[in-house]
C-alpha cells in the first residue's frame, strides 16, 4: 500500500546517499536493496522487520565504509518508518551527517550507533530530544563544540563519545543507570559530574582540562581564569606540592624503565650470542655483493679463507658436535623424491643463492646433488613456537595434501632456527607475473581468473581440513602463490605463522583503527581464518587492478576510494580492458574482492562461498569463449 511504497522509497534514498549510489557494489547484488523487492518480505540486508506488521524495526549497516552521507531527512520524515524504527546502527561507515536536526523525528529510537564516521561540527540539539534513547554512540567522529544537554534523556544507559574534539563540560548525567560511558580523547573541561567516578580513568583520559574523580587531576590544580589574589596563593602552593609529587613518580617511573631496558638489553645480547653460535654451526653467511647489486651466499669458511667462488662448499661442513646435532634433527617428510636421502650436510654443501628476505625470514635456492633437485629453503627468524609444537604442526600439515598447495619436503628446528625445505618452483610467483605487466608482459584475463579459482579452491580445501586444528595460512600474498610446471597456482608457506604473529598482523592490516592486541582464543580462531579471506581479497584486487599491495599502497582502501567517487572502471588494469575482457565478469569478481576485504571479519564471506562465486564467474567466462569460438568458426 501507500505507506509501504513511501517506506521503500525512503529506504532506497537513504541507501543511495549512504553509498553514493554504489549500494549494489558495496552490499552485493543479493542484498535485496532495489525497487523491485520489498524490504521486509525480501529480507533486505541489514533491515529487520516486525514479523506481524511487516514494518521496519532495525537498520544495521555496520562496517561498510560507505563514505557517503547519512541524511536524517530520508528516513526520519517518513511516518511509517519512524513509528517502528527503534534501532539504527551505522558504525564504521565513514559517513558525513546531513539534516541531523531532523534526528529527533525518529522519536522511537532506543539505540543509535554512529561511531566510526565523519560527522563534524557540533552535535545537533535535536539529539537531546530523543527521549527514548538508551544507548548512544557518537565515538570516533570529527565532532567538536559543546554537547547538547543529553542529561535530559532519563533512560540513557550508554554514552560513547570518545575520539572526537568535543569541548565544554560533560552534561550532568544521572550515572546510576549507566552501564557504559566514555568521553576520552576529547577537549572536555571542568569538573566530572557526581558519580562519574563509577567509570574508570580510561573513560575520561586525554581531556587536558577535565578534573575531579576518577582523574588524578584535582580541579584546583588546573590553571584558573582571573580569580582573586587571595585565592591564588594557596592554590599555587598546592600545585607546587603536586608538581613535586608527580616529579617523584616520574623519577621512579624512569628508574623502572631503565631497569627493564637493561634486562631486555642483556637478554637480547644473550640471544644474539646464541644465534651467532648457531649460525656458525650452519657455516653460512649471506654476503651482499654491493658492487654488482647482486646477493650471493658464501660459506663462512670460504669467506674467511678468501675463496672466490660463491655457494655452499664441502669445506663448509665440519664434523663438529653442532653439525652432528643439526643433521640428526632434519626431519624429512614423506616425499618419494626424498627417499634417496636428504641430509642436512647435503643442504650445506650445495651451492645456494638468496632469493629474498621477507618479514619472517629469508629464502635460499639450493641446488642439491644428492638427491638431485633444486630446493627452496626458508629460514624463519624469531618464531617463538616450541620445537615440539612446530614438529606437530609440520606433521599435521604434511597429512593435508592438495595439488595446488606446495608441501614442505623437510624441516629442521632448533631454538634459534626453523628451516623449511620446499621444492623450488621454476616458474616464479604470482607477484612476478603482476610485476611483469608493467614491463609489457601479457597476463591474460582467463589466466588471472583460473589462478583466482585455483587458489580459492585450494584454500577452501585447506580451511576445511585445518579448521579444527586452528591453522590458517596466516601470510597469504602474491609472493606466496607460486606457479608449478603446468603454470598452475600453488599456495606456498601454508601455516607457517604462529597465532601471536597472526594477531599482530590482523591488528595492523585488518583493524587499522584498533590499538589493542587481539587476544587469540578459541572464539576468535574463526577470525584468523577470516584474515586469510581478507588477504585473498587483496590478491583478487591485485589480479583486477594489476597493482601490487605493498608498504606504500593499501590496495583495499585505494579501490574503495575510487569506487566511492562513482561506479567506475577506473580500478581495472588497463591491459584487461584493452584485451577485451568481459567488464561484467570483472565487476562480478570485484564484488567478490570487495566483500573479502570488508573491515569487519564477520561480514566477510566464507572461503567456500568465495570459491563458488569465482568458479561460477570462471565457468561463465569459459562458456563465452566457447560460444565466441563456435560463432567465429560458423562465420
Ligand atoms: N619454493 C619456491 N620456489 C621458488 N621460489 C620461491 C619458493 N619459495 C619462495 N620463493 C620466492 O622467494 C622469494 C622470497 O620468499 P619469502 O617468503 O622470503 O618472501 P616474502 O613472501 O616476500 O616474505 P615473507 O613470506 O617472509 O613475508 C619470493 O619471491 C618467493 O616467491
Amino acid at each position: 500500500d501507500e505507506d509501504e511504497t513511501l517506506a521503500k522509497d525512503a529506504l532506497l534514498k537513504f541507501i543511495a546517499e549512504l553509498s553514493n549510489n554504489n549500494s549494489t557494489l558495496i552490499l552485493g547484488t543479493n542484498s535485496g536493496w532495489n525497487s523491485t523487492s520489498d524490504p521486509c518480505e525480501d529480507n533486505w540486508l541489514g533491515v529487520t522487520c516486525n514479523a506481524k506488521t511487516l514494518s521496519v524495526e532495525r537498520i544495521i549497516l555496520d562496517d561498510y565504509n560507505f563514505y557517503g552521507t547519512f541524511d536524517a531527512n530520508t528516513i526520519c520524515n517518513v511516518e511509517s518508518i519512524v513509528d517502528t524504527l527503534f534501532y539504527l546502527s551505522l558504525k564504521n561507515d565513514l559517513l558525513q551527517g546531513k539534516n541531523m536536526d531532523s534526528i529527533d523525528k525518529c522519536k522511537h529510537l532506543t539505540h543509535l550507533f554512529l561511531g566510526g564516521n565523519r560527522f563534524s561540527g557540533s552535535l545537533s540539539q535535536s539529539f537531546s530530544r530523543l527521549n527514548n534513547l538508551k544507548r548512544l554512540d557518537i565515538s570516533k567522529n570529527e565532532l567538536s563544540g559543546v554537547l547538547p544537554d543529553l542529561s535530559t534523556i532519563s533512560g540513557l544507559m550508554e554514552f560513547e563519545a570518545q575520539n572526537n574534539q568535543l569541548s565544554g563540560e560533560i552534561p550532568e548525567f544521572d550515572f546510576s543507570n549507566f552501564v557504559a560511558f566514555n568521553v576520552s580523547f576529547n577537549n572536555f573541561g571542568g569538573l566530572i559530574p557526581p558519580e562519574g567516578d563509577r567509570f574508570p580513568v580510561s573513560s575520561y583520559m586525554d581531556n587536558p582540562l577535565l578534573c575531579g574523580a576518577p582523574l588524578a587531576t584535582t580541579c584546583s590544580s588546573l590553571p584558573e581564569e582571573a580569580d582573586s589574589d587571595d585565592h591564588d596563593k594557596p592554590k599555587r602552593n598546592l600545585s607546587r606540592d603536586e608538581i613535586l609529587m608527580f616529579s617523584g613518580y616520574i623519577l621512579i617511573g624512569l628508574a623502572l624503565v631503565f631497569v627493564i631496558l637493561l634486562c631486555v638489553y642483556k637478554k637480547r645480547k644473550q640471544k644474539q650470542k646464541k644465534k651467532e653460535l648457531s649460525l656458525e654451526a650452519m657455516k653460512k653467511v649471506a654476503a651482499f655483493d654491493h658492487d654488482s647489486d647482486r646477493i650471493t651466499i658464501t660459506s663462512m669458511d670460504q669467506s674467511k679463507k678468501g675463496a672466490s667462488n660463491s655457494g655452499f662448499s664441502s669445506a663448509a661442513v665440519s664434523s663438529d658436535e653442532s653439525n652432528a646435532a643439526i643433521s640428526q634433527s632434519l626431519v624429512v617428510l614423506t616425499s618419494p623424491e626424498m627417499n634417496n636421502g636428504l641430509k642436512f650436510e647435503n643442504l650445506l654443501k650445495a651451492p645456494a643463492e638468496l632469493l629474498g628476505r621477507g618479514k619472517h625470514g629469508s629464502v635460499y635456492k639450493v641446488m642439491c646433488d644428492n638427491p638431485n633437485m633444486t630446493l627452496a629453503v626458508k629460514r624463519i627468524k624469531d618464531w617463538s613456537i616450541s620445537g615440539s609444537e612446530f614438529k606437530k604442526r609440520m606433521q599435521k600439515l604434511d597429512q593435508i595434501r592438495h595439488p595446488n598447495v606446495l608441501p614442505a619436503v623437510a624441516f629442521y628446528s632448533s631454538r634459534q632456527e626453523k628451516l623449511l625445505v620446499y621444492e623450488y618452483q621454476n616458474n616464479g610467483s604470482l607477484l612476478r607475473l603482476l610485476q611483469g605487466i608493467h614491463t609489457g608482459q601479457m597476463f591474460h584475463w582467463s589466466s588471472r581468473l583460473s589462478i583466482a579459482a585455483g587458489v580459492a579452491d585450494a584454500l577452501a580445501f585447506m580451511h576445511q581440513e585445518l579448521q579444527h586444528d586452528g591453522i590458517p595460512h596466516g601470510n597469504l600474498k602474491s609472493s606466496n602463490i607460486l606457479l608449478n610446471n603446468n603454470m598452475e597456482p600453488c599456495i606456498s608457506e601454508y601455516g607457517l605463522m604462529s597465532s601471536t604473529e597472526i594477531s599482530t598482523i590482523q591488528n595492523q592490516a585488518q583493524f587499522p583503527s584498533s590499538s589493542n592486541v587481539f587476544p587469540i582464543t578459541d572464539e576468535n580462531a574463526e577470525a584468523m581464518f577470516k584474515a586469510d579471506i581478507y588477504a585473498f581479497g587483496v590478491i583478487l584486487l591485485e589480479l583486477l587492478t594489476g597493482k601490487v599491495q605493498n608498504n606504500g599502497l593499501d590496495l583495499a582502501s585505494w579501490v574503495v576510494s575510487v569506487l566511492r567517487e562513482e561506479w567506475t572502471v577506473e580500478v581495472f588494469d588497463r591491459t584487461l580492458i584493452q584485451e577485451g575482457a568481459s567488464e561484467e565478469r570483472m565487476v562480478n569478481l570485484l564484488q567478490v574482492a570487495v566483500k573479502c576485504v570488508n573491515h569487519s571479519p564477520e561480514a566477510r564471506p566464507s572461503i567456500n562461498q568465495v570459491a563458488l562465486m569465482i568458479t561460477t564467474i570462471r565457468d561463465e567466462d569459459d562458456r563465452s569463449i566457447d560460444v565466441s569460438a563456435s560463432t567465429s568458426t560458423i562465420i
